[in-house]
């Protein structure tokens, strides 16, 4: 629970909602989510985990290489993220909306004083009406490049700041049949109590963009349910996509905390 009783949400974007699927990250994504922010804020509080930071540095510039070497990943991370923070900051700030950053990486997880830290950091940033804006410290570790696990730190995150619900926002209507994947008529899996039983609808599909798929998104879940928090996976390309959740109006998965 977030301050003066308010839900506290954890929104995880990722890269193929943040370009809306192109090769550009969407000024106007980020600004249906402040809009969304804004006007939920008298009963909500948002920690945002952000991808997005390669996809930005790739519009601005080419290294040598073949983009796909993990330092020369690591490289664009580092050019792409103040961009992407000022794209935020930009959008935000017109919306009346006040934005920080916070690198992470796992293992900062697994050191009690950094737990701490982190806890300490993003308390007072929420306390103070800043949104914390949260993405891998790609420098120091390679995991989430690697295996695209931004979900598994959006997963540690909720998890230590005790949040109510964690959005994965993503290009799908949540998760699908896989026979309906197949079949290509994408069924949506709605409400998971057993999440074992979700195990065997999971392609190893991946979006060209994306790196985690939907099997770093079923783990990152089952962080959560562990620790009593629900997921929803949603189509974050829609525009208003949080309001909709919350409304009941769009499709999504809904991963209780509960069996
Ligand atoms: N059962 C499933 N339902 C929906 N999507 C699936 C499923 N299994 C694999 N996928 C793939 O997971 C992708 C989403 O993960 P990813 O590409 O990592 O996106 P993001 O950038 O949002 O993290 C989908 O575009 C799809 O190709
Ligand atoms: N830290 C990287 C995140 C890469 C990643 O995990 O992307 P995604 O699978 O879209 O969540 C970046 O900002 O580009």
């Amino acid at each position: 629970m977030g301050k003066l009783g308010k839900k506290r949400v954890l929104l995880k974007i990722g890269t193929n909602a943040l370009t809306k699927e192109t090769d550009q990250i969407s000024r106007g994504k980020i600004e249906d989510i402040g809009r969304q922010i804004s006007a939920l804020k008298d009963d909500y509080e948002f920690i945002i985990v952000s991808s997005g930071a390669i996809a930005v540095a790739k519009q601005f510039v080419k290294l040598e290489g073949n983009g796909k070497e993990i330092n020369v990943k690591q490289a664009l991370a580092a050019i792409g993220q103040p961009h992407l923070m000022r794209i935020f900051h930009d959008n935000f700030w017109e919306l009346g909306l006040l934005t920080s950053q916070c690198l992470l990486s796992y293992a900062d997880f697994e050191r009690e004083i950094s737990r701490q830290n982190i806890m300490n950091t993003i308390n007072v940033l929420l306390e103070n009406n800043y949104i914390p804006i949260i993405n891998e410290n790609d420098t120091v570790a390679t995991d989430e490049i690697k295996f695209g696990d931004n979900d598994k730190l959006a997963a540690l995150t909720g998890c230590l700041l005790n949040v109510d619900l964690v959005i994965i926002a993503t290009n799908t209507d949540g998760i699908y049949t896989k026979v309906s994947m197949n079949e290509n008529k994408q069924k949506t899996i709605q409400l998971v109590e057993d999440i074992d039983k979700l195990q065997s609808e999971i392609s190893t599909d991946k979006s060209s963009r994306g790196t985690g798929g939907m099997q770093s998104k079923i783990d990152a879940a089952r962080i959560l349910k562990n620790n009593n928090i629900e997921t929803w996976i949603v189509n974050g390309i829609d525009d208003g996509f949080i309001q909709k959740a919350i409304n009941n109006e769009i499709t999504f998965t809904k991963i209780l905390n509960k069996n």
